[in-house]
């Protein structure tokens, strides 16, 4: 069972769906297009109506110009190109190549098949159905309501910075997606936008590129992977260089871990299914031939880690000079010291159309200032985004913190399982992840639980990927349902039913700590966090105090005690926002701020109830550890 935000919303049926700008009635199925003519509008529709490819400054075309109703219905017509074959995906054969253990949604990645590199979509009528069964297909599944309570992020204060800013929408139908796009949307159980959506969505189709932060489990991957795709949907065909071997995608994702990669690839594939647009991964510790097979049989969306994808440039098989849509997920991950020199390397020394030239987003729940000076070199005319984690939504995780000798974590980690396993109800485990600091560690904590009678696995940088992604498999279907991990699974991953993050070492970084943390509390679903803080953790002490503090979570007094006694040393704890993940800092010294309340749908300068901005109200000339 998997939920979404979507299954909080009343009456969240196919007929609230219907306002979507679709209607109840599913598209007609029409005849085939063929491969020159897919994306284009119809001959009978009005091509002045059109709205033209994003460009940098194009920045008035909110909701597409504000013609919705005309692209509606042009973009119905392709739609219900593809829909003809949807439902058959049981019976269809699997083109793609054979995905690793555990892929089964990515293994018919090259369903596309025929029509070469230049070929957009190449053949609907062969497309897997990523959502992996033919009743998804006809919007007849029932999904299970936990009762979500999706209104908790209405009032969820929203920063936005930059000139000329869109505003923001409040539901799908108000962006004109396209109808193949709402199709996937309603087969995803997207009701309404989640907030960073509402604002991401609408800047990003204006064309304008973006710095987005905003709180984890919040669907920043759906703010990108739309504009993205109908981006690519709406454009003329589009000629890339024939000849060779290269693949010439349109648009690049990259992000910062294997699993991450696959895991966007599978989203973007449902969001993209029967569209045309065609999604490929490239991740290293999997075989680079069948990526290349992959690559060869065409691209549009090339979601890749930052060492492969710098692989398949030095061989000459891909090339970035076609890149119109570049989006960097955990981009202050992607731009600290470990990647910064990949990243530059495939931005600003092979083909890319330099900044301006591209649009360029860049996503992550925490941005520190010094990583968002980094990033403006790849940003043009940006607007910033920063969507609380304030309030309501922030208590959607439980944080707790103790106080645990280094010798005692152990045992207490056993009594903690022992606990959960007796609120378990019949018999269903909910899955627990711990993060440790080190390989070794991991490796011998899972070693430990395993003799002790615990089912758990562990995923860590010196597995192979087989073996990480048959742990991430094991864990998620809940034969294993404790799973020891380092931080190689800290961001991004969004895995159902983790009920539990216990930081068994915690991070140095307290920007760690909320990622990790945000592996639980997704979705709108509530969730348990729990470190243990040793003396090793004084310099976390006075962050990990602030953030708990912020989130409205009960701060242990002795953990204020250790704040309050330890002189705060700089380091990496340096974070630019407190409240939010992040605070533009070219607004520095200058804090103008806008606040959107969702439920008025305007802007409101009551302000968050902060007393002392951002900076956490340390004495002057003490380092803040948020600033
Ligand atoms: N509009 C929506 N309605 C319902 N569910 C949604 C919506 N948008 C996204 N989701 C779901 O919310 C979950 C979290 O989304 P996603 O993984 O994109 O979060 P994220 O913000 O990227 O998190 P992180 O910061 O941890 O990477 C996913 O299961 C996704 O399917």
């Amino acid at each position: 069972m998997r939920t979404s935000w979507a299954d909080s919303v009343a009456n969240s049926g196919p007929e609230n769906a219907a306002s979507s700008g679709s209607g109840n009635a599913r598209p007609t199925r029409a005849t085939y297009v063929p491969p020159h003519l897919r994306n284009k509008p119809p001959p009978s529709s009005d091509s002045s109506s059109l709205p033209p490819a994003p460009t940098p400054a194009n920045n008035d075309r909110v909701g597409y110009g504000g013609a919705p109703a005309a692209a509606g219905s042009r973009w119905a017509a392709v739609a219900g190109g593809g829909g003809g074959t949807g439902s058959g995906s049981g019976s269809r054969p699997d083109f793609g190549r054979q995905g690793p253990p555990g892929s089964g949604s990515r293994s018919g990645g090259g369903g596309g098949g025929g029509g070469g590199w230049n070929n957009r979509s190449g053949g609907w009528d062969r497309e897997p159905n990523p959502f992996g069964n033919d009743d998804a297909e006809a919007g007849l599944v029932e999904q299970e309501n936990t009762g979500i309570n999706f209104d908790a992020y209405e009032d969820i204060p929203v920063e936005t910075s930059g000139s000329n800013v869109p505003p923001p929408v409040n539901t799908f139908a108000e962006i004109d997606l396209g109808e193949a796009m709402n199709q996937n949307i309603r087969r995803c159980k997207y009701v309404k936008p989640t907030p960073v959506q509402r604002h991401a969505i609408p800047i990003l189709l204006a064309g304008r590129d973006l710095m987005a932060c905003a709180q984890t489990g919040s669907g920043k991957t759906a703010a990108f992977c739309f504009p993205i795709i109908s981006g690519i949907m709406r454009e003329q065909y589009v000629s890339r260089p024939r000849g060779g071997r290269n693949a010439y995608p349109l648009a690049l994702i990259l992000s910062p871990t294997r699993e991450l990669s696959c895991q966007i690839h599978d989203e973007a594939r449902k969001f993209s299914y029967q569209t045309g647009v065609k999604v490929v991964v490239a991740y290293g510790g999997a075989p680079i031939n069948q990526q290349l097979r992959e690559l060869e049989r065409g691209v549009d969306i090339l979601v890749a880690t930052p060492g492969r994808l710098v692989d398949l440039l030095e061989r000459a098989r891909v090339s970035l000079q076609m890149i119109r849509y570049l989006a960097l997920d955990e981009a202050d991950r992607m731009l600290d010291m470990g990647f910064e020199p990949q990243i530059r390397k495939i931005v600003e020394q092979m083909d890319m159309p330099p900044c301006g030239m591209r649009q360029t987003m860049l996503f992550s729940a925490t941005f520190p200032k010094e990583i968002q000076r980094l990033a403006s070199d790849f940003l043009s005319n940006y607007i910033f985004l920063a969507v609380g984690r304030v309030g309501s939504s922030t208590d959607l995780i439980v944080q707790r913190v103790e106080y645990v000798h280094e010798s005692d974590k152990r045992s207490h980690l056993m009594d903690l399982l022992h606990a959960q396993r007796e609120t378990e109800v019949n018999g269903k485990h909910s899955l627990t992840l711990v993060f440790v600091e080190t390989k070794k560690g991991a490796d011998s904590l899972e070693h430990w639980l395993y003799v002790n009678g615990f089912p758990a696995t562990s995923i860590h940088g010196d597995r192979t990927q087989q073996e990480r992604e048959l742990a991430l498999r094991s864990f998620k279907s809940g034969k294993t349902p404790i799973l020891v991990a380092t931080d190689v699974a800290a961001r991004g991953l969004d895995i159902p039913h983790v009920a539990h993050v216990v930081n068994f070492d915690l991070p140095n970084d307290i920007d760690d700590y909320v990622h990790r943390i945000g592996r639980t509390g997704r979705a709108g679903k509530t969730g348990l966090a729990t470190a243990f803080f040793s003396d090793n953790n004084s310099s976390l002490a006075r962050p990990l105090a602030d953030l708990m503090q912020e989130a409205n979570q009960e701060v242990p007094a002795w953990l204020s005690r250790y704040a309050s006694k330890v002189q705060y040393s700089g380091g990496k704890n340096r974070r630019s926002g407190g409240r939010f993940g992040g605070r533009d800092f070219r607004k520095e010294g200058s804090f103008n701020r806008v606040t959107d309340y969702y439920s008025g749908g305007g802007n409101n300068a009551a302000g968050y109830g902060v007393p002392s901005g951002y900076g956490g109200g340390y004495a002057p000339g003490v380092t803040s550890a948020w600033d």
